[in-house]
């Protein structure tokens, strides 16, 4: 057995007369590098000499990708305009979309919620569409940094909540997709990194401490990493990631007040928007969340 590319956990296993064992496009062997515990397949013959080219995956990686899988099946149809989110987990739904394009022909269109959207559609060959030609679309697809028992969702923890906000408002379905560790009762019990606003440059101070005067809390500028200075989003702004002290919110009045202060762009809250939520788990089954 060779072990060759190292790019992302991505590793080329040779075979030799090997037993391997593959649960749902993932290789789990018994090395180490592995750590999803799953249930045995039963794949018990390969030719002499088999290539996998696989990714290892954490249990996480896992977990998203099982999620994204099975909402692109449930909610992907012919014909589809599609919002294609943004972040991690929505790599391995592009991944789906593509290999379902290939596998059953399908006619979709997919509208992206970023410049990393839209490079994976790019990449993966599917029909690139904007808002412009497609101001209507049937579904859309995205990630979230947090959900709550109300499917209020904080996002924006990769920048892209502006565009995402947008594409979402013109679906007529909004599905979610992530791992368990999304899931929670009340917003800010999973994720800690705050409420994202993304602010016109020249207003992020004023915005700063009027949010703060408002609600209380820390609305710090989000620095770029890898860049010296602020985090600058796709559409030219800056973003405060507002960490708000523990109280019992509403999410819709805070949102649309924040929204009110001159220079902000747009909150990543999303109210009463989601149609429905998969989570993925490291055993392979997906938990479902809906109104
Ligand atoms: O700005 C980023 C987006 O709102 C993402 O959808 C969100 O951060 C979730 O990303 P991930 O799938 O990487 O957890």
């Amino acid at each position: 057995m060779s072990t060759a590319s190292c790019l992302w956990r991505v590793k080329k296993w040779k075979f030799s007369g090997r037993h391997a064992e593959i649960f749902r496009g993932c290789l789990i062997s018994t090395n180490e590098l592995c750590p999803v515990k799953l249930p045995r397949p039963r794949i018990t013959s390969f030719g002499p000499t088999i290539e996998v080219h696989q990714r290892i995956m954490s249990s996480v990686e896992f977990a998203k990708r099982v999620a994204a899988v099975k909402a692109v099946d449930e909610y992907v149809k012919d014909n589809y305009k599609i919002g294609v989110g943004s972040g991690s987990t929505i790599v391995y739904a592009v991944e789906r979309l593509a290999q379902r394009v290939k596998d059953e022909n399908l006619h979709i269109v997919c509208v992206p919620t970023s410049y990393q959207a839209r490079q994976l559609i790019v990449n993966h060959k599917l029909q690139l569409g904007d808002l412009d030609m497609y101001p209507k679309l049937d579904c859309a697809i995205d990630g979230a940094d947090e959900v709550d028992a109300n499917m209020t969702l904080i996002k924006g923890g990769g920048g892209c909540l502006t565009q995402e906000k947008i594409v979402a408002s013109c679906a007529k379905q909004l599905i979610i997709v992530g791992d368990e560790s999304k899931e929670s009762h009340k917003l800010g019990e999973k994720y800690k990194k705050g409420i994202p606003v993304e602010v016109i440059p020249m207003a992020y101070c004023p915005v700063q401490q009027k949010i703060e005067a408002l609600y209380g809390g820390v609305a710090e500028l989000r620095m770029g990493k890898m860049k010296a200075g602020p985090l600058v989003t796709d559409n030219g702004n800056f973003i405060l990631d507002w960490k708000f002290p523990a109280s019992d919110f509403d999410w819709a009045s805070v949102n649309t007040v924040i929204k009110m202060i001159p220079g902000v762009v747009e909150t990543g809250l999303f109210v009463n928007m989601v149609t429905k939520v998969f989570y993925g788990t490291a055993d392979g089954t997906v938990k479902e969340q809906k109104i």
